[in-house]
């Protein structure tokens, strides 16, 4: 099989598959076909699908982020990340905002897990910051946290990083000031990526493709830009061709 073209940029885009079930789900995939990007697994799949799609997945050769967003006390989440990673994914998520510990038993779960089996490769854990979809006005007067949304997920990013994960989700906005703060291999996943001209839909902090990666930031996740376009597969192009412009490797 001949080498996609643009390899490098298209490893770093994170396709969501946000879809209520498998059978649409596979159709994006089969649409895709040959284009080596990350697939990502959210709630409304994973709850319909189980684990058994994200196996197939992987099956299919596909990296997975499995995004569930684990935000509970410590030991359930200890034990939700030993599963997660005992499914063989390549990144999962939890919320930063569950604090140290919770955070800390997160990474041990995810240890135990692979002391338990030697065949598995650690998947990245990637706590999530602030949701792309919060503005500042929200974060300041709903959720009740002063300051600016750059401060809080750099608070964020630092406590992640003391606790031994691998990266965090933020807006593309905020790459720069996290990899300032926690250093240049902290990883950067980030939401919120809109080619110009697209549908905003319920994001608030956005960025293109192209200004997302040349702000330094490592994957970018997109959902409705490419399963809501009329040719999916094109989008998925269009956005790897811009992203291609900024990828150095
Ligand atoms: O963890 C995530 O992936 C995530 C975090 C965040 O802050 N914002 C955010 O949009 N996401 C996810 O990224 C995807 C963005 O989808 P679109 O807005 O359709 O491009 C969705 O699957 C969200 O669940």
């Amino acid at each position: 099989m001949t080498e996609y073209v643009h390899t490098a940029a298209a490893q770093r885009l994170i396709v969501a598959l946000d879809y209520p079930n498998v059978e649409q789900a596979r159709h994006l995939i089969d649409t895709l076909q040959g284009i080596p990007c990350y697939i990502k697994v959210g709630m409304q799949l994973f709850y319909a699908a189980g684990p058994e799609f994200v196996r197939e997945l992987k099956e299919k050769g596909y990296s997975v982020f499995l995004d569930l967003k684990m935000h509970d006390i410590p030991n359930t989440v200890k034990g939700g990340a030993h599963s997660i990673t005992r499914l063989g994914v390549d990144m999962f998520n939890v919320h930063a905002a569950g604090g140290r510990e919770m955070m800390k038993a997160a990474v041990a779960g995810m240890e135990q897990a692979l002391s338990e089996d030697k065949a598995l490769t650690r998947p990245l854990l990637i706590a999530v910051t602030q949701l792309t979809s919060t503005s500042q006005q929200t974060m300041n007067e709903d959720i009740g946290i002063p300051g600016s949304v750059e401060d809080t997920v750099v608070r964020y990013a630092r406590l992640a990083y003391e606790c031994g994960l691998d990266g965090v989700v933020s807006s593309p906005l905020e790459g720069p000031a996290i990899k300032a703060a926690c250093g240049s291999s902290f990883v950067t996943v980030t939401p919120g990526v809109r080619p110009a001209g697209a549908e905003v839909a319920d994001q608030t902090r956005i960025m293109t493709p192209g200004r997302a990666i040349a702000a330094g930031n490592d994957y970018l996740v997109v959902g409705r830009p490419i399963t809501a376009a009329i040719d999916p597969r094109k989008a998925a192009e269009q956005i790897i061709e811009e992203m291609n412009q900024y990828v150095n490797d």
